[in-house]
């Protein structure tokens, strides 16, 4: 579904930020990518749908169920990110208008890539809003982004996207900003879009309890390089690369559990 070839970044000042990176992901799979603060997640989630900040020199190769990407217009493209791409940031808040209200973007969106009428796109948004745990949908469609929480707003990205279902879906520590409480339930409805629609996620997470739920394989990336590649069975069982090993250890012995 997804094949990335040899995908590189340069900084504005030629620094190499992500370097040669390759990988697939193929229908049906959750691929998790792990790695340190600044190793190349976040650049590479944002490379993959063509939304980094033009000073970046970009190379290599991204297809999309075999369309390149990199050839594609910015209309294709837009067209493309929601419906078919689905993209769940960090940074919630930029991906909303913040002079809009919750209803007016979540009907003007699903309306963006559906026909259907304002009534049945607002009954659509209305029943994913219930199922992300909002209790008073109806009052939270009146807010403007400024009045909500950053967590909040993670549900109300993941709420549209569960609309969209989209046949990929990239999702970038989407569950930071949330309680624990929540953070489960909103992980439960992630398992349940791999059964509706959605056929293959990219997930960056520092969380290994959420690698371990959701991936079945990893990327683990080190300073813009991949260093392993591997299903996530050996990920816990079994890694071949010291990194791995320590990144590993590190996060059993944060949370308490002998290695
Ligand atoms: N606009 C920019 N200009 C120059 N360098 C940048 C820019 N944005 C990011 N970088 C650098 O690129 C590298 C990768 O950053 P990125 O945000 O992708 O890391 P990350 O793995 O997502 O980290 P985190 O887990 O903290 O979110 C870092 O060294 C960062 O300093």
């Amino acid at each position: 579904m997804l094949d990335v070839d040899r995908l590189s970044i340069l900084a504005q000042n030629q620094h190499p930020l992500l370097k040669n990176i390759s990988f697939s992901l193929s229908s049906g799979k959750t691929l998790g990518v792990i790695g340190e603060s600044g190793a190349g997640k976040t650049l590479l989630s944002n490379a993959l749908i063509r939304l980094l900040d033009p000073a970046f020199h970009v190379s290599g190769q991204i297809y999309f169920q075999g369309k390149a990407l990199m050839t594609l217009s910015t209309k294709e493209m837009t067209r493309l990110r929601g419906k078919e791409i689905g993209f769940l940031t960090q940074h919630p808040f930029s991906a909303f208008d913040p002079i809009y209200t919750v209803e007016k973007q979540m009907i003007d969106t699903i309306r963006t890539h559906f026909t259907c009428t304002k009534k049945e796109s607002r009954k659509v948004a209305m029943l994913m809003l219930n199922k992300m745990a909002f209790e008073d949908p109806e009052r939270l469609f009146q807010r403007y982004p400024f009045e909500l929480s950053g967590g909040m707003m993670q549900r109300v990205m993941m709420a549209l996207m569960m609309a969209l279902k989209p046949k990929m879906m990239i999702a970038d520590e989407p569950t930071t900003a949330m309680d624990t409480i929540t953070q489960r339930e909103v992980l439960h409805q992630f398992d349940l879009l791999r059964s509706d629609g959605t056929e293959a996620m990219l997930l960056i997470t520092h969380d290994l309890g959420v690698l371990a739920k959701l991936a079945d394989e990893v990327l683990v990336l080190k300073s813009g390089s991949v260093v392993e590649w591997l299903s996530v069975d050996k990920f816990f069982k079994n890694p071949e690369h010291g990194y791995t090993r320590s990144l590993l250890t590190s996060y059993l012995k944060f949370h308490g559990v002998n290695a």
